[in-house]
């Protein structure tokens, strides 16, 4: 017999098994041997038994918000770095357990969410989910990817990012010079999560499709109230709310607001809405974005008829 040092011995399991070098957290009332050991003080139902994935740039925001404002719903409290998005899945705070993540959601409300609009199209996010929350519903906005792309483009500009403060829409889009990394990262981040198609597949090996819910996003910004009563009735929230009474439109932030009993509506911040200021997306990025999404769409398209969801009027256009 050879001794061989623990050490040595993981680095050849995890050389042989590198998916299994980072922990997966598992719900611990899915297994009865975790429920025994898991302090009695502790419940399943502290966790959220919601999820709104994004993607950024979709009006997640505005979805979080008027979702809050239902009586039965409750979100998780903020986050001191990230703020309203606690940002646990795919990233290092998944590795301050789930005791962290936990202790975020200490209201006795029925449905207890979370939305955190970098979820969507990170690699590891519907895994670890899927793992820790396996009967969570999951909601997914879907924008136009142009839409949606241009929104995060002038959304950099505002945040003086230097790639987007010297270049064009039309150039970021349309980069092939891989040395430019400042570029094409944001490139990247302009296109990569418009590919739905991919990343709802890989939502879909994690949660059924029965908990998966896909919201218009041109819906929640022309007809939020009829979004928050489909999302009711996903939720089943015990009682219906008609949002007509709550949200009115404000012609000068051009968006649907918070009525209030005094004052003005209370509309989102400055940093949600600056569509009134930087307007559409000129036709060449359009004609050729089109192009981009246009077979990842198609497929969109075709998976939303099989699951039995409406056809976003933004996409039924594309064919
Ligand atoms: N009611 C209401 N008020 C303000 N803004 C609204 C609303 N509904 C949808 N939108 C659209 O939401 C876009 C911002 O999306 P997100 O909240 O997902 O952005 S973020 O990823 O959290 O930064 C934001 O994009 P920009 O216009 O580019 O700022 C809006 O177009």
């Amino acid at each position: 017999m050879k001794g061989v040092p623990p050490e040595h011995l993981a680095e050849l399991y995890f050389n042989r098994y590198p998916q299994e070098v980072d922990p997966v957290w598992l719900n611990p009332c899915v297994d009865k041997r975790h429920r025994e050991i898991w302090n009695p003080g502790k419940k399943c139902s502290d966790f959220p038994s919601l999820l709104v994935v994004g993607p950024q740039k979709t009006g997640s925001t505005a979805l979080y918000t008027f979702l809050k404002l239902h009586p039965n719903v409750s979100a998780n409290l903020d986050s001191p770095t990230s703020y309203e998005e606690l940002q646990f899945f795919g990233s290092p705070n998944y590795n301050k357990g789930i005791d962290w993540y936990r202790s975020f959601f200490p209201s006795g409300r029925a449905v207890k969410f979370e939305k955190s609009a970098t979820y969507f199209d990170k690699e590891a996010v519907p895994m670890q989910a899927g793992a820790l929350l396996p009967s969570a519903k999951v909601i997914i906005i879907l924008l136009d990817p142009i839409t949606r792309a241009f929104s995060w483009y002038h959304h950099q500009r505002a945040h003086n990012d230097h790639a987007a403060l010297s270049h064009s829409f039309y150039d970021v889009i349309t980069n092939t010079d891989k040395h430019n990394r400042e570029v094409q990262s944001l490139k990247t981040h302009l296109l990569r999560p418009g590919f739905y198609y991919e990343h709802i597949q890989r939502w879909r090996r994690y949660y059924p499709d029965s908990q998966i819910m896909y919201v218009d996003g041109e819906q929640l910004t022309s007809d939020p109230a009829q979004v928050m009563t489909d999302v009711q009735l996903f939720l089943n929230t015990d009682v219906l709310i008609d949002y007509r009474h709550i949200l009115s439109f404000e012609d000068e932030k051009g968006f649907y607001c918070i009525k209030r009993s005094v004052g003005r509506p209370k509309c989102l911040g400055a940093g949600k809405g600056r569509v009134r200021q930087y307007g559409q997306v000129d036709e060449k990025s359009r004609a050729y974005l089109q192009q981009v999404f246009y077979t990842p769409n198609l497929a969109l398209k075709h998976l939303l008829a099989q699951v039995g969801s409406p056809i976003p009027s933004w996409l039924a256009a594309n064919s």
